[in-house]
């Protein structure tokens, strides 16, 4: 294990106080949708307006950053991938030092106290070779936040992923052979937290970065594994996903909820979670200076249309569940039209949503459709800008770049460009340190209350008879011609 260390002090107020103020930070005071995260942002909230009467207090940091990297963690029963992938960053152990306060206002916790920072990325994770695809697929169809599935019919879930994953897994991995044999999601978001934590080391923070993904290594579970092992005391939880959705901030921070009711340590340890961030000042600034110089590349830079392509959710979880994904994005396209105008660029745009999966109705104008109706309108110059998520992946790539591209030309559009993911824009990733650095004080305690998990989850027997006559149902459906069609039609 080699180690470096290093010191700083970290003015509180300056921290806590001022950057808060200074951005464009809009933290929700309420929110309607179904889960259980509205006390989540009320934390947030209260927390913030807590941090601006905060006292001047100065922690004390020191750290020492190691290359040493602990075991591997949470595997999945049915997964077969190998259970030796890591999901730390680049670890930095960081343990502070002694608490002053340079002001007047001593209040009870003047006494000293030992910081360790924790910064948690998370992120959807994706297959790394074609093997993983099927394995990968049923992780995400086996999520409850992505086929909403009545009460009654919570015991086909597991028969119901592998029948939906094994449909969608040739088609799937037919787009993922296509961009290199695998997605690149993992290998992003590990450069993204390498640069986070650099970013936040320069301004002053030392802290652990780790990579929690949903459905693939590492594991969300895996990283907290880790961060209960590291001791973190303080904890930042910063989903890559600018705006919120249930099916992806929301079922990420479901899992972290669960695990952290039913832990001693996790259920008491200061969390921040930052449930959404488009709005942030940096991050449009960021979107713009990709889409002007992205417009750099078309003779005619005033004739180009700019098409943001948002990954689509189903209507229900608008209409129904109230997932705010749909007004966030809306107002996030706004945000990006209001800073290119600033900057003397006008020109037309229009939002449409890519990427839906099965039979119901998803998020209109679908993105296909919008191509052909521009086409056969006469617009000639296209510039399509991927939106809600922040690195390259299989729909950027494949399905933007290879699918959409040619059904533009195909359709009459003549100058095709492809605006790239943030990645780790520099602009990007400070703004993100700066929106951990204003997270920070508003940590709560994820839940006080430790709920009694249900027995029924862990009855083996109960899961043996939901698992048998899942199956059979599941076979039934399977041979039902309609559901043979309806497959062919939607998952290939
Ligand atoms: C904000 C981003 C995303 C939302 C919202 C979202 C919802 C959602 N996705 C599916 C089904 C699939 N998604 C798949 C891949 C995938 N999804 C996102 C992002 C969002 N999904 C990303 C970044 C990726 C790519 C990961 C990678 O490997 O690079 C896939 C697998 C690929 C494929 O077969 O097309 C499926 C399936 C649903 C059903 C859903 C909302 C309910
Ligand atoms: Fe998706």
């Amino acid at each position: 294990m080699s180690a470096t260390s290093c010191s700083g002090v970290l003015p509180r107020t300056k921290l806590f106080g001022s950057n808060i103020c200074k951005s464009n930070h809009r933290v929700p005071t309420s929110c309607s949708y179904t889960r259980s995260l509205k006390s989540v942002s009320c934390h947030l909230s209260e927390g913030l307006r807590d941090h601006n009467k905060s006292s001047s207090k100065e922690i004390v940091v020191s750290c020492s950053s190691s290359s040493d990297k602990g075991s591997s963690l949470v595997g999945r029963s049915h997964h077969c991938g190998p259970i030796d992938k890591r999901n730390t960053v680049g670890q930095t152990f960081c343990s502070a030092g002694v608490s002053t306060y340079s002001g007047a206002q001593v209040d009870s916790d003047s006494h000293a106290i030992e910081e360790k920072i924790g910064v948690l990325l998370l992120n959807l994770g994706g297959p790394e070779t074609l093997d993983d695809v099927q394995p990968f697929l049923f992780n995400l169809f086996a999520d409850p936040d992505i086929i909403r599935l009545p009460r009654l019919f919570q015991f086909l879930r597991q028969p119901l992923a592998k029948l939906i994953s094994v449909f969608r897994a040739p088609k799937s991995k037919e787009g993922y052979a296509a961009i290199g044999g695998g997605s690149p999601l993992r290998k992003i978001t590990d450069e993204q937290a390498h640069a986070l934590k650099r970013a936040l080391e320069a301004k002053n923070m030392p802290v652990n970065v780790y990579v929690g993904m949903r459905y693939w290594y590492p594991f969300t579970e895996e990283a907290i594994q880790q961060i209960k092992k590291d001791k973190i005391t303080r904890l930042v939880v910063l989903p890559l996903y600018p705006q919120f959705s249930i099916s992806t901030t929301g079922s990420s921070i479901g899992v972290l909820q669960r695990i952290f009711r039913e832990d001693a340590y996790l259920s008491e340890l200061p969390v921040s979670i930052i449930n959404s961030w488009y709005q942030r000042e940096g991050y449009i600034k960021s979107m713009a200076d990709l889409i002007e110089k992205e417009f750099k590349s078309f003779l005619k830079p005033e004739e180009v249309m700019i098409l943001f392509s948002a990954h689509g959710v189903p209507v229900s979880y608008v209409e129904d569940a109230g997932d705010p994904y749909k007004d966030q994005m809306e107002e996030c396209i706004y945000l990006i039209m209001q800073e290119l105008k600033a900057r003397g660029i006008n020109n037309e745009h229009t939002l449409c949503y890519q990427s839906r999966v099965g039979p119901i109705q998803w998020l209109k104008p679908y993105t296909d459709e919008v191509l052909v109706e521009l086409g056969q309108k006469g617009v000639k110059s296209l510039l399509a800008v991927p939106v809600s998520f922040v690195s390259e992946h299989i729909e950027t790539l494949e399905e933007i770049d290879m699918e959409y591209k040619h059904l533009a030309l195909e359709s009459g559009i003549e100058n095709w460009g492809r605006v790239p993911a943030l990645g780790c824009t520099s602009t990007f990733i400070m703004d993100l340190a700066d929106a951990v650095i204003e997270a920070l004080p508003s940590a709560t305690a994820i839940s006080t209350s430790r709920s009694a998990s249900k027995a029924v989850d862990h009855d083996p027997m109960q899961y043996i008879i939901k698992m048998f006559f899942g199956s059979i149902l599941a076979v039934f459906l399977l041979l039902s011609p309609k559901m043979v069609q309806a497959f062919r039609n939607h998952l290939f």
